[in-house]
């Protein structure tokens, strides 16, 4: 049931007929047909997921995990690396961003440890710590293929201990101080375009280092030759253990008729690694926010999505995906409470 080969056998394309249905209703609101617009695609898309045309949304939680990275130490972040271990716990604690905007949405935080460099217990943190921070793409693969499903088949457990307990909506978070380098990877990698056209700022690097970032992804990728049709290969080479938890979570919500909710710009990065596994994932995906790191666009063309807020939001945890949740909920309360002209004469 956790195993990565199990996953990728079970996962089937939406139901056309809830979806179907759902259409029918929207067309019977009393509105003018299609003018909720994006709402009305999010309607349909959760029945198509639920395999129903009655929605429930309102359990849901940010599954994040969080990791370090070797590549750190080729000077491609502007801060600390300890900040990893230091903010990870504020996630549960209701401290930090995407903690306060969860809770003001009304979703749980599930915070897990795939790799962060400390050897302390954080509190309110699951331990599933793979190794203590990828290896050094600059100078050799990342991780082991065998690290690489193991951070795959741990998203995959946490998604179906979450969905066992009733989760109805699952958003994915992160945290890992210089994982902007492995997503750019992953992601020029997959497009197959030169990386300084996705390497950008990540959490504040100054302008004149953004070269050198792009410069140690491209010596990554010419070292290692990650096979860009073979997502596990590129994880283990160019990417992180928490990208590939957030791959895991993605696959396992798509096995199990969840609708998945995507962050920012390492969370497309997780998205086309679980859509390289599987393209089917990308139906059970909905895209929170416009990340403002460059490299967006490209992202989310691949995937064929377009985001529900456009906020010029950079912080990742997961804080764009519960901001997210308030216009999925509020889609899906409109959907099913608004009136039809079948209840209200409204002289047609
Ligand atoms: O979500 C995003 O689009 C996003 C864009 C830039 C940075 N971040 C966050 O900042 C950290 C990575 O930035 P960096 O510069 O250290 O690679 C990591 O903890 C992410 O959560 C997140
Ligand atoms: C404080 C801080 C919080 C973050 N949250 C995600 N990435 C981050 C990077 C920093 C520096």
């Amino acid at each position: 049931m956790n195993s990565l080969d199990y996953v990728l056998n079970n996962i089937d394309s939406l139901d056309r007929e809830s979806m179907d249905e759902a259409k029918k209703r929207l067309d019977r609101l009393i509105k003018p047909v299609g003018s909720l617009g994006k709402m009305e695609e999010i309607c349909m898309q959760l029945a198509g997921i639920y395999r129903k045309k009655e929605l429930d949304t309102s359990k849901k939680a940010i599954i994040a995990f969080a990791g370090d990275h070797g590549v750190y130490e080729e000077g491609v972040a502007p801060d600390p690396q300890s900040i990893t271990y230091l903010q990870f716990p504020n996630f549960t604690k209701g401290l930090n961003g995407v903690g306060v905007i969860s809770k003001f949405v009304g979703a749980d935080v599930i915070a897990i440890d795939v790799g962060i460099n400390c050897d302390h217990k954080l509190d309110g943190v699951i331990d599933k710590k793979i190794r203590k921070s990828t290896s050094n793409m600059a100078k050799g693969p990342a991780m082991s293929r065998d690290e690489a499903i193991k951070s795959i088949e741990i998203g995959i457990e946490a998604a179906n201990e979450c969905i066992d307990n009733g989760y109805k909506l699952i958003g994915i978070g992160e945290m890992g101080i210089c994982n902007t380098t492995p997503s750019s990877a992953i992601i020029s990698v997959i497009d197959g375009c030169d990386p300084a056209e996705v390497t950008g700022m990540g959490a504040g690097l100054k302008k004149d280092r953004i070269k050198h970032k792009a410069d140690t992804i491209r010596k990554a990728i010419e070292l290692n030759k990650p096979n860009r049709e073979d997502a596990i290969d590129i994880l283990s080479k160019v990417g992180g253990f928490e990208i590939g938890s957030m791959a895991g979570v993605i696959l396992a919500c798509s096995a199990r008729n969840v609708p998945v909710v995507l962050d920012g710009f390492i969370s497309y990065a997780a998205a086309l690694l679980a859509y390289t596994l599987n393209p089917i994932t990308r139906e059970y995906m909905i895209a929170s926010h416009t990340s403002a790191e460059p490299g967006t666009q490209k992202a989310l063309d691949m995937l064929n999505l377009s985001t529900v807020l456009n906020m010029d939001m950079r912080l990742g945890e997961g804080s764009g995906a519960a901001l997210a949740f308030n216009i999925i909920e509020a889609s899906n309360y409109t959907y099913t409470n608004m009136a039809t002209f079948d209840e209200i004469d409204m002289g047609r």
